[in-house]
């Protein structure tokens, strides 16, 4: 298990974002194409190790939704997307995410005090995005049962826990060396 999808992130090209060493992948950029299989394999992955008693499968635009599409198919748990778009729909709440290479705004919807959720995203790096969107989605009441970032990236996760409390469930834990991706362990190891 995993074996495919470990070979494909040490074989990613790294781009310069200003300082940021960003390794370009099929899960973090379906870039190049993804494999279906590779797919199947991680959100098995996902399916054994989270918690998925859960009202919805809460993604992250853009690099979340097919991860929790195919998390989705397999559970029938239904998905909502946190999105770059503001809508303006009642009661939207707007959040400040800032990576390692850029900031946005994301936009919440349609997730209400008390539901119980699974928050997925690709990558956890600098933690901004999951730290920012956490605080938000405790703030508006949920029950966070599952926070999924498919991969870690360097410290990602320990500054989330440091920050939220929150513990988050990385598949596969890497780290950019010397222009390449180096995998340090995955979650079956
Ligand atoms: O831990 P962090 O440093 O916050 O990095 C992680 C975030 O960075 C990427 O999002 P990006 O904003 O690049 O959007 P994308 O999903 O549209 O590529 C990724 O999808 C995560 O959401
Ligand atoms: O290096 C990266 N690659 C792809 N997606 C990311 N999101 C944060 N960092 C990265």
């Amino acid at each position: 298990m995993l074996e495919e999808v470990k070979k494909s992130l040490e074989a990613s090209p790294i781009v310069k974002k200003g300082d940021y060493n960003y390794f370009v992948n099929p899960i973090s950029d379906g870039v190049p194409a993804m494999d279906p299989k590779m797919l199947r394999e991680l959100s098995l992955a996902v399916y054994k190790h989270a918690d998925l008693d859960v009202d919805k499968i809460v993604a992250v635009e853009a690099m979340g939704i097919h991860l929790a599409t195919a998390l989705s198919l397999t559970t029938d748990i239904p998905f909502v997307v946190i999105r770059k778009r503001q809508y303006g729909l009642e009661g939207e709440t707007e959040v400040y995410q800032k990576t390692g290479y850029g900031s946005s705004n994301l936009y919440v919807n349609d997730l209400h005090e008390g539901e119980k959720i699974l928050l997925i995203d690709d990558v956890v790096s600098t933690g901004g995005t999951l730290i920012a969107l956490l605080n938000t989605l405790k703030d508006l009441g949920l029950k966070i049962k599952s926070t999924v970032a498919v991969i870690e990236k360097g410290e990602g996760k320990n500054i989330v826990k440091k920050e939220t409390g929150v513990d988050v469930i990385s598949i596969i834990k890497l780290d950019v060396i010397n222009g390449k991706v180096v995998i340090e362990k995955t979650i079956e190891d």
